[in-house]
């Protein structure tokens, strides 16, 4: 069974407590935390101040997903605001290797995430050093998108290099995730599974979390 990560990006803002509870009541597994910075992607979203604010009312662990340029600027800032899982773009940092470590070195989780273009190569030397590859299944920077095709080889890859070489990374798809093709994305190897839209916009959010965990 996957775990499931709601991303916030496709809640409503103004009632973004209420949103919260009902993703907690409905099991989820994180909260994902879509951090943008109209640079890295084209689209700004929210940053530290309003992370610590609803670090403030759940204890559900929170996974940052930074799309900013050099994220390396932000790491203790993003700890200090209450992230447990820290995932950076590789295209958005130069010293890949020196940002995964400081995200280790405040106690935190490492991940990393791929544009849809980027192969599995760029990462092949850090893999023994992070805990989680971020697999971008659209392009990032918006909610709502179609999930790419291609990526399913990427995905399938991805389990079998961790397999053969027995590491301890989990596999996160996130983008253009539906209750319609959970399954098989969970199939093909993903670990977790980021879902914004579909929870989001859903009549019964609750519900809706409900029906992803018995995914
Ligand atoms: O990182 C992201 C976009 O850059 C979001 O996490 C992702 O798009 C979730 O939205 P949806 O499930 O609606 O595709
Ligand atoms: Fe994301």
């Amino acid at each position: 069974m996957a775990k499931i990560s709601p991303s916030i990006l496709s809640s409503d803002f103004s009632k973004l407590g209420e949103e919260i509870r009902k993703i907690e009541e409905g099991g989820a597994d994180f909260v994902h935390l879509d951090v943008m910075d109209g640079i890295f992607v084209p689209n700004i979203t929210f940053g530290p101040p309003v992370i610590k604010e609803i670090r403030s009312i759940t204890d559900i662990p929170f996974d940052v997903h930074l799309m900013i340029d050099r994220p390396e600027r932000y790491i203790e800032e993003f700890v200090e605001a209450g992230a447990d899982i820290i995932t950076v773009h590789e295209e958005s940092t130069i010293h890949l290797h020196r940002t995964i470590q400081n995200i280790k070195n405040c106690g935190k989780k490492a991940g990393i995430s791929l544009n849809p273009s980027t192969p599995l190569e760029n990462i092949e030397y850090v893999l023994e050093d992070i805990d989680m590859v971020l697999i971008m299944t659209v392009n990032p920077g918006f909610g709502g998108q179609s999930f790419i095709p291609a990526m399913e080889r990427k995905i399938k890859h991805l389990r079998k290099i961790i397999d053969d070489r027995d590491l301890a990374i989990e596999i996160e798809v996130d983008g253009g995730i539906k209750l319609d093709n959970a399954k098989e994305v969970t199939d093909w190897g993903a670990d977790i599974l980021v879902a914004g839209s579909d929870i989001f916009k859903a009549d019964n959010i609750v519900e809706r979390v409900r029906l992803f965990k018995e995914v």
